[in-house]
């Protein structure tokens, strides 16, 4: 059997050794001749899967290892018979603790002595909005959540909690995690345009980790260079992987659609995938991805009484992720025409640094406030007290 599959995806060999021949190719360019003679597809999002890849191909199955999936057209697979699985949920902590981090650095910024005093809403409230309003919620943030396609769902369990895309835009912190969808009764591309960015202003921070297009970012490039601009944090671009030099410029923070980036998110994409080809095939599922993760190079830390209890906190965290590192990366690589500015991005996500998740990191606290401990364990720290 053969597998074609992205390059960049993590433990291939592990994985997928045993089941068939692996051929590693890049994903940015696969082409048609690429995959004519595999039996499976293993994608990342930088694939776009449909007829113009797969005709006359004699792929049964079809893998993205990450959580969207607008670059599948899973209409054509399954009129073609084709197999498919996507990886919900495989990084949605990591990108949980991409906002945390960049949170702590904006109510730092802002020189606020408490950041759970900012209201965050959060539009999209699926894997990933709800963790990250869960973690908020549990630290004592107001949280406010906008997800009309729950909102329709009277047995939604959460139902009575949703609010309109104009109230949770009045939030301090607006954070975007919804799919980009473009056909959907509540398509969400462009779903941020001048309009949206207008009401937005200087005092409020609006985080985007979901696809670039949900934002129009020339609007968002306009709307960046008027008085009472809102402060803004981008992962994803419109358009990737040639970013626009001059919103880079503009953004207060800025990433190349890394937020999902940790270790662990990205091997948990391919154990998703790897179950999914498994049962598909009729094979036994033996591996996890916990068997393969290696010991992080940091593993512990230790605070006492004595250390003032909000910098506890702020050292953990941002030990474990801090964005400027990215930001500074990035702002450093990307530079020249649309194809090199494409080649620096794809290169900075394909070279990324390992980063392990909070949960790799053993906190031992002695001497401090209940209250450090539950926000220590609700961030996702293993505590030793
Ligand atoms: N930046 C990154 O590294 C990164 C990492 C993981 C996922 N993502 C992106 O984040 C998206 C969300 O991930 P997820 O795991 O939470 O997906 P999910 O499918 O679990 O949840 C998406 C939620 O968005 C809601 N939604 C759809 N249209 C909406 C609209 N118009 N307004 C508000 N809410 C709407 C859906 O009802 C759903 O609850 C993914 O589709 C992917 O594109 C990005
Ligand atoms: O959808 C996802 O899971 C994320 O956007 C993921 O991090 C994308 O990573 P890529 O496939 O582009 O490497």
């Amino acid at each position: 059997m053969l597998i074609v599959a992205d390059e960049n995806i993590p433990l291939l060999d592990s994985f997928f050794g045993d089941i068939g021949e692996i051929r590693r190719v890049p994903g940015r360019t696969m082409s048609a001749e690429d995959v004519r003679d595999a039996d499976v597809l293993l994608v990342r999002s930088v694939t776009r899967v449909g007829a113009e890849l797969l005709e006359g191909s004699r792929v049964r199955f079809v893998g993205t290892s990450t959580i969207g999936t607008d670059h599948i057209d899973q209409d054509w697979l399954k009129d073609r018979g084709i197999a498919f699985s996507a990886a919900p949920g495989c990084n949605a902590n990591s990108v949980a603790e991409y906002v945390l981090s960049v949170l702590l650095l904006h109510a730092e910024r802002q020189g606020l002595d408490d950041w759970t005093n900012l209201s965050v809403g959060i539009v999209g409230v699926g894997n990933v909005g709800k963790k990250v309003a869960h973690k908020l919620e549990r630290l004592g943030f107001d949280v406010h959540l906008c997800d009309p396609p729950r909102s329709e769902d009277p047995g939604d369990q959460d139902a009575e909690r949703f609010e309109s895309l104009s109230d949770v835009l009045k939030c301090d912190v607006v954070s975007l995690h919804t799919p980009l969808t473009r056909d959907a009764r509540h398509a969400t591309w462009h779903m941020i345009g001048s309009a949206e960015l207008a009401g937005l202003n200087a005092s409020q921070l609006l985080i985007s980790a979901g696809r670039g297009e949900v934002i129009d970012c020339t609007a968002l490039s306009e709307r960046l260079d008027q008085a009472g601009a809102p402060v803004v944090a981008l992962d994803v671009w419109e358009p990737e992987p040639a970013i626009e030099p001059e919103l880079l410029t503009k953004v207060w923070l800025a990433t190349p659609h890394i937020a999902g980036y940790s270790l662990e998110g990205k091997v948990q994409g391919t154990e998703i995938v790897y179950q999914a080809l498994s049962r598909f095939l009729g094979l036994p599922v033996r591996k996890k991805s916990g068997q393969f993760l290696p010991e992080p190079a940091l593993n512990k830390v230790s605070f006492t009484s004595s250390a003032d209890e909000g910098d506890a906190l702020r050292v953990a965290l941002l030990s474990c992720y801090d964005p400027r590192r990215d930001d500074a990366r990035m702002r450093a690589a990307i530079k020249g025409n649309a194809k090199e500015r494409a080649e620096a991005f794809d290169l900075l996500r394909r070279d990324y640094p390992v980063r392990r998740e909070c949960s790799s990191l053993k906190v031992q606290l002695k001497g401090t406030s209940k209250s450090l401990q539950d926000s220590f364990r609700t961030i996702g720290f293993k505590l030793k007290i």
